[in-house]
Formats: C-alpha cells, sequence, structure tokens
C-alpha cells in the first residue's frame, strides 16, 4: 500500500467523492472505508496490480474506486438502486470497474458476468455475512483470500459482539476456509471485525 507521511492514499484521479489529495494522491479515509482500517491496523496488507477483485456491498463506489486504483480488475457487486448510480458514474470514469447491479445473497444470478478472482472483499450489514461469503466461494481461485467486514450489530443486536464474532469463524471454518487473519476495527469502526481467511479447498 502506499502510504505518504503515514497517510494512507491510492494513486488514481481524484475528484471521485470529497476525497482530499496529498502530492498527486487520492487519501483513503480509514474512518470511511473499512479496508482503509484494515490497512491503517495491519501494516502488510496490500493489494496488487495482477489481482482480481469480487467486491460484495460495492455502495457508491468509493472504496472500490481505491481498489481500482490497485488492482488490475474490481467486480462490484451492489444490489440498493440509489448507490448503484452512484457507482455506475465511478465505473464510467475508471476502466477496471465492472458494476453489477445484483444480490451478493443470489451468485448465480451474476456468475455468467464474473471470472474466476484472487480476492473476495465483503463489507455487505446483513444477518447472514458468513452465509454470503460462503456462496461467492466458486468465483474465488484456490489459494485466494476472502477479507470479511463483519458488521456484528447486523448479525444479532441481542448477542455481544465477540459471540458474533466466534460463531461467524466457526461457519467459515465449517465451509473449509482457513482463518489467517482476525482483528477489530477500532477506533475506525465500532463492533466491526476483519477476518481474512484463505481457500485450500474446491468444495
Ligand atoms: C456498509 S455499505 C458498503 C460500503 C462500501 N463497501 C464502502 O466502503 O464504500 C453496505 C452495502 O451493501 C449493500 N448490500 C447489502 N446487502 C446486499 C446484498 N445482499 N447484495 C448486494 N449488496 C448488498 C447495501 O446496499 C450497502 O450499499
Amino acid at each position: 500500500m502506499i502510504r505518504i507521511e503515514g497517510i494512507l492514499v491510492s494513486k488514481g484521479q481524484g475528484g471521485v467523492y470529497s476525497e482530499k489529495m496529498i502530492k498527486g494522491h487520492r487519501v483513503w479515509d480509514p474512518y470511511r472505508s473499512k479496508f482503509a482500517a484494515l490497512a491503517m491496523i495491519r501494516k502488510d496488507v496490500d493489494l496488487l496490480p495482477s489481482q482480481k477483485v469480487l467486491y460484495l456491498g460495492a455502495a457508491n463506489g468509493t472504496t472500490v474506486s481505491h481498489f481500482a486504483d490497485y488492482v488490475e480488475c474490481v467486480y462490484a457487486v451492489e444490489f440498493a438502486p440509489r448507490p448503484m448510480q452512484d457507482l455506475i458514474v465511478v465505473a464510467g470514469r475508471r476502466k477496471n470497474i465492472i458494476p453489477i447491479m445484483g444480490d451478493a445473497t443470489r451468485p448465480e444470478e451474476y456468475a455468467p458476468f464474473v471470472e474466476e478472482v484472487d480476492l473476495i472483499y465483503q463489507d455487505v450489514a446483513q444477518p447472514n455475512q458468513a452465509e454470503i461469503a460462503i456462496a461467492n466461494l466458486p468465483f474465488l481461485k484456490l489459494g485466494g483470500e476472502v477479507i470479511l467486514m463483519l458488521k456484528t450489530r447486523s448479525v444479532d443486536v441481542t448477542l455481544v459482539p465477540k459471540d458474533v464474532f466466534e460463531n461467524t469463524l466457526a461457519e467459515l471454518e465449517d465451509a473449509g476456509l482457513i482463518i489467517k487473519d482476525t482483528c477489530w476495527l477500532e477506533p475506525y469502526h465500532h463492533d466491526h471485525a476483519c477476518i481474512i481467511c484463505e481457500k485450500v479447498s474446491k468444495n
């Protein structure tokens, strides 16, 4: 990742949203983007020019646009019509964002438009976040990673966040994923955990 004086940035053309610029680079704000928060907490996290990414929960494309500054291509799935309109505008200004209006719980609907990817990045505030990640695993190459941004309050507001986190880890492991790293996104995003896991088998 590129940092200027400790600030996370990306290289593309600015003016996508109200992002600040530093020395010609786009500031990637950890308080607005969970991936940026992760990159501030885990300095070894990286995005590579060779990577293809399936991004679930693209919203209006702010984080997607930063991903696109780093990677080869982003398949950006969003199901809400209003943010989708913004996402289409963002994608129109980049050559490597494929906006897909689709429901991440129904990957079969967008399967014809998505190739095998190196990384699945998921940021959907839904009760069944682990289930959604698992349903999208057929797109992930062997050895590829899932980065799940878990909003614990969306899974079950009556449970303590740590229990939701543990239950989610168990669900992912039951699906055959290997947990490689986890962290909480404090102080940037409250009650959000990041789970990074690897696909090690085809099933
Ligand atoms: C927390 S926001 C994502 C923010 C975005 N990742 C960013 O960093 O800019 C969650 C998004 O997921 C979308 N979403 C929720 N459930 C979804 C589903 N089943 N399929 C596709 N998108 C979904 C919502 O409409 C919302 O835009």
